[in-house]
């Protein structure tokens, strides 16, 4: 069965080019204009939603209480502080509005849906496994955080003892019941497709 590990190396072009994206280089830097900011969070508040519906799936799915219980805590604090974050950051760069869906973000939504009706605990977990590991891959840097909330937030919800854990929980379960690599591939496309379309 494949791993984790053997799913990364096999696809560590395109996922590479997303943790080393112009986006997270700024984002360390405090540098990222508002506009590519706004741009950017009001798509991902868009993945959000159907993000938490996956981790939903994930929780009903899984074949373990442990993992169940683990994935439980996870959806809770993407609801808590992470939806926070969102409200007060969407707040303060003026782009609370609704939007459209860009097309990278129209091809998550359609992922995290199929895999979500699919009800597939596998395959679940192994978009939640790509969107979560490439976030702590970028956002795990010894580097202080900037200084602005808006840039050193969103890094700190994407790094720490806490979230590593959380990573090392997918990378677990996806290698014991088996990743799916078609799934896994085309999330790693949409990460880094999403990064390059916060510059319009
Ligand atoms: C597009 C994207 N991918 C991953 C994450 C981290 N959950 C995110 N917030 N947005």
């Amino acid at each position: 069965m494949i791993t984790s590990a053997d799913l990364r190396h096999r696809h560590a072009e395109v996922w590479d080019a997303a943790v080393r994206h112009r986006f997270v280089d700024e984002l360390w830097a405090g540098t990222v204009d508002d506009a590519v900011m706004a741009r950017y969070l009001a798509q991902d508040a868009l993945f959000l939603d159907a993000f938490v519906a996956l981790l939903g799936a994930a929780v009903s799915s899984a074949d373990e209480p442990g993992a169940r219980m683990a994935v439980a805590r996870q959806l809770g604090l993407v609801a808590g502080d992470e939806d926070d974050y969102f409200t007060r950051a969407l707040a303060r760069l003026d782009a609370a509005g609704p939007v459209e869906p860009l097309p990278p973000t129209a091809g998550f939504l359609t992922l995290m849906e199929s895999a979500r009706r699919s009800g597939e605990y596998a395959t679940i977990m192994t978009v939640l496994l790509v969107a979560e590991w490439l976030y702590l891959d970028w956002a795990d840097r010894p580097d202080p955080a900037p200084t602005d909330w808006l840039h050193a937030e969103w890094i700190e919800l994407h790094r720490g003892p806490a979230f590593a854990a959380w990573v090392a929980l997918l990378r677990t379960e996806v290698d014991r019941v088996g990743a799916d690599e078609a799934v896994f591939a085309r999330a790693v496309d949409l990460e880094r497709a999403f990064f390059d379309a916060a510059y319009g």
